[in-house]
């Protein structure tokens, strides 16, 4: 599986921290950045990861900023992400499960290493239940509601 991978300055440690762990899992990585410490604004990270995976470059996305909150909202701009912020497993396994996410967004001020590896290998781990879900998927995709667009 590959997995396009990209974080702010705020998210670059932990950004590395994961890239090694999915390496040693086998997972092929491909870096968009940010590549130090220095100052840099995330939109254009989110957007490059998100771009990655709805380009087929890469099958899934792992965003990392601050709380995760604004690299998240960067990727959910462009169509056919659905990008989830997430500071347990719980939520990763649903998002997947039930929501057929496509990117994840953790926060390195929030969240430690070692709970960020257990996110991320849960959330790689999970997979689209289809079903009922995948309706309500598609109604999020289609932006269409009661019939209304
Ligand atoms: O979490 C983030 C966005 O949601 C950013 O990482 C955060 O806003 C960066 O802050 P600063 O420039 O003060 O390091």
């Amino acid at each position: 599986m590959r997995i396009a991978i990209g974080s702010d300055h705020a998210g670059f440690e932990l950004k590395q921290e994961l890239m090694k762990f999915l390496e040693q899992k086998g997972y092929s990585v491909e870096d968009h950045g940010t590549h130090s410490l220095e100052s840099c604004d995330y939109p254009v990270y989110g957007k490059m990861v998100a771009q990655a995976v709805v380009s087929g470059m890469s099958d899934l996305g792992l965003l990392i900023c601050g709380t995760g909150v604004g690299i998240s909202l960067a990727a959910n701009k462009v169509s056919g992400i659905r990008a989830v912020v997430c500071s347990e497993p719980y939520t990763a396994l649903m998002s997947r499960q039930h929501n057929n996410t496509n990117v994840l967004a953790l926060g390195a001020r929030v969240v430690g290493v070692d709970v960020a590896k257990m996110i991320v290998e849960t959330w790689l781990n999970a997979s689209f239940l289809e079903g009922r879900h995948a309706q309500r998927v598609a109604m999020i995709e289609n932006d269409i509601v009661g019939g209304v667009k």
